[in-house]
């Protein structure tokens, strides 16, 4: 079972900010979510907006959107990371969430116990995470560096670890940010791979990034996200090409 949905999700972050003449109307920036004072008085970041949303088994939905648009936050709110403002999220399956690299991992211990320490916190049980712990080591590729304590590891390095964990765990439902970016290019193109054979069983995936040829190659779907709201919604190269279109660039880049 894999589902998601959203029922008019509204996720503010309230934010200190000082007065100024200089700032612009968030509908006037071409970045970042709604800033504007809340019920309270305070100032608050509406990162989403009404935003509703349902996703089942082979869906694979690409968020596209401007630097703050909310595509991050679209994700922890999948994530259960962060409760929206208002409105109802329901998820359904187990999810594992790729969002950022260093969560749920302990950098005082090495990469090999982190194997289980992640896992654990994915939902694998202990006897599942024996059968898998070799094959995750050896898709890692870290070799002898998997005895040493995380907080000697590269940010390439953890990426590695990271992303072979995630991408190991039986789940019905993947999200992922931008992540697939980290990594040298041949560990890249064994990311992609390992991101398409669990997209081609058909489980659900919801990615944000800035690469047309990630989002293409992975998802079948896609969304605009502009200042929190869903601007557009459809297949995925009609999205990207009207994506492309509202931002005066050539859809085929990148
Ligand atoms: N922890 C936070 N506190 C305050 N504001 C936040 C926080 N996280 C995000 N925001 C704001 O919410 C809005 C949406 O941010 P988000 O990170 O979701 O955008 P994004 O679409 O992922 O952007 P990018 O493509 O630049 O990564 C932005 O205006 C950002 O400033």
């Amino acid at each position: 079972m894999a589902l998601i949905k959203l029922e008019n999700i509204t996720l503010e972050f309230p934010v200190q900010a000082s007065k100024s003449d200089r700032r612009q109307s968030s509908k006037e920036s071409h970045i970042g979510g709604q800033l504007s004072q809340g019920q309270s008085g305070q100032m608050v970041v509406r990162a989403l907006d009404q935003l509703s949303l349902t996703l089942g088994p082979g869906d694979r939905l690409a968020l596209l959107g401007h630097n703050g648009a909310g595509k991050s936050t679209l994700l922890r709110v999948m994530a259960k990371l962060y409760p929206p403002t208002h409105g109802r999220v329901t998820v359904q399956g187990r999810v594992a969430p790729l969002l950022n690299l260093g969560f749920g991992l302990d950098m005082d211990s090495t990469g090999y116990d982190n194997i289980f320490i992640r896992g654990l916190y994915l939902g694998m049980s202990k006897a599942e995470l024996k059968k898998k712990a070799d094959a995750i080591a050896e898709f890692s590729e870290l070799g002898d560096f998997l005895d040493l304590p995380m907080r000697t590891y590269s940010s390439g390095m953890r990426a590695r670890l990271a992303f072979a964990i995630s991408t190991h765990v039986e789940t019905d439902i993947l999200l992922l940010d931008e992540v697939v970016a980290t990594g040298d290019a041949r560990f890249l193109k064994k990311a992609n791979e390992q991101l398409e054979s669990f997209a081609r069983d058909s489980k659900l995936l919801v990615l944000a990034s800035h690469s047309n040829k990630v989002l293409r190659d992975l998802c079948n779907k896609a969304i605009i996200l502009e200042h929190g709201r869903i601007k557009a919604s459809g297949p995925i190269d009609e999205v990207i090409e009207t994506y492309a279109v509202s931002m005066g660039v050539d859809g085929n880049d990148g």
